[in-house]
C-alpha cells in the first residue's frame, strides 16, 4: 500500500496545507496536504492536467491561490513574490521562453543571480548587471557552467543550444542563488534519450551536495531511477504518495493515468530525427571531453 497523503514523516523542508486554486468552475489545484523532505528527490507526477504545473507555480508565488498556506523552513511563504522566494533558498527551473533564448548563456546565468523577476524588466536587468566582469556572480557563472559542461558554450546564444544543453542550463541558472530546494519543471522533457543517464547523474549530484529537489516529470523511467518519495496528483488533488516501486504499482496510481495519460505514438519520421539529433549531440559530447582530456 502506498502512504496515505496525510502520513506524517520526519523532517519536512517545505509543508503546505489546503493550498486551492479554481480556474472559473474548474479546479485546477485543490491539495489538503503536502510535504517535501529535506534531503531528499522527490517526484511530482500524473496525468495531462492534473494540476502540477498550477501547485509548482502557486508554491513559488508566481499565482496567487484561493485558499491555503505553505511553510518553507517554518516560515509562511504565502504573498511573497518569486524573487524573494528565491533568496529565502527554493527556487524553479524555467523552460527557455523566446526572451532568454535571444541572451547568451553567460547573460542567462547572471540573471539566474537575481533571482526570478518578471521577464519585462530582463533588459534592464541585463544591462545593470555588466558593471564589473570579475564580481562575484560571474565567477559563481563559470564555476557552474564548467560543472554542467556549458562552459564552452559561455557566449553562444541560449536559444542555439540543444535540448539537452537547455536543460543543463535551466539547472545551472537555478543554483545561481544557493539555493536549499530546487524544483524542477520536466527536466527531461526534449532531451535526447541517449544523453538522460548525464542529466539524471546531474540531478542526484544536487541531493549529494546536500539540496532538496522536487520535480514535476512525465518520463517514468526517470521517476522511477532517481526519486526518494513519489506524489501523485489527479484531477488537482494528490491521490497517492510513497516510495516509488509502492506507488507506481498502486491500482488508483494506474487507473489516474490510464484514464486520461496517452503517450504519443512517434512516427518513423520523428524517430529518425531524435535519433540523428541525439548522434549530434553524443559526438559533440565526446569531441568536449576529448578536448578536455587534451588541455
Ligand atoms: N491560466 C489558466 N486559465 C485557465 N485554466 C487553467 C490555467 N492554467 C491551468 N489551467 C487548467 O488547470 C488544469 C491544471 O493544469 P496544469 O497545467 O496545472 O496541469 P499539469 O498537471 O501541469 O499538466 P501537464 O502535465 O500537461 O503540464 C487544467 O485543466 C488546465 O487547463
Amino acid at each position: 500500500m502506498a502512504a496515505e497523503p496525510t502520513a506524517e514523516r520526519t523532517d519536512a523542508i517545505l509543508v503546505a496545507d489546503n493550498v486551492s486554486r479554481t480556474f472559473g468552475g474548474l479546479a485546477a489545484v485543490d491539495v489538503e496536504h503536502f510535504e517535501i523532505q529535506r534531503g531528499k528527490i522527490t517526484a511530482l507526477i500524473g496525468p495531462n492536467g492534473a494540476g502540477k504545473t498550477t501547485f509548482f507555480n502557486l508554491l513559488t508565488g508566481f499565482d496567487e491561490p484561493d485558499t491555503g498556506t505553505w511553510a518553507f523552513n517554518g516560515q509562511q511563504l504565502a504573498g511573497v513574490p518569486p524573487h524573494k522566494v528565491a533568496r529565502r533558498g527554493m527556487v524553479r527551473t524555467f523552460q527557455l521562453t523566446k526572451v532568454l533564448s535571444r541572451l547568451t548563456v553567460i547573460e542567462n546565468m547572471r540573471l539566474g543571480a537575481t533571482g526570478q523577476r518578471g521577464e519585462r524588466l530582463l533588459p534592464s536587468l541585463v544591462k545593470s548587471l555588466w558593471s564589473g566582469e570579475e564580481d562575484a556572480n560571474t565567477k559563481r557563472a563559470d564555476e557552474l557552467l564548467q560543472r554542467f559542461k556549458l562552459d564552452a558554450k559561455r557566449e553562444d546564444f541560449a536559444g542555439s543550444l540543444s535540448g539537452g544543453q537547455r536543460k543543463l542550463l535551466e539547472m545551472a541558472r537555478a543554483l545561481m542563488v544557493d539555493p536549499e530546494l530546487i524544483m524542477l519543471d520536466e527536466p527531461m522533457a526534449g532531451v535526447n534519450p541517449a544523453l538522460k543517464q548525464s542529466l539524471l547523474g546531474h540531478v542526484k549530484s544536487l541531493r549529494d551536495e546536500g539540496r532538496t529537489v522536487l520535480f514535476v516529470e512525465h518520463d517514468m523511467d526517470m521517476v522511477r531511477d532517481i526519486s526518494d518519495w513519489v506524489v501523485v496528483m489527479a484531477a488537482g488533488k494528490i491521490v497517492s504518495e510513497g516510495p516509488p516501486d509502492t506507488v507506481m504499482s498502486d491500482p488508483a496510481v494506474i487507473d489516474a493515468y490510464l484514464g486520461a495519460h496517452h503517450d504519443m505514438d512517434l512516427d518513423g519520421e520523428a524517430e529518425a530525427t531524435i535519433l540523428a539529433d541525439a548522434e549530434a549531440e553524443l559526438e559533440e559530447q565526446i569531441a568536449e571531453q576529448e578536448s578536455e582530456k587534451s588541455e
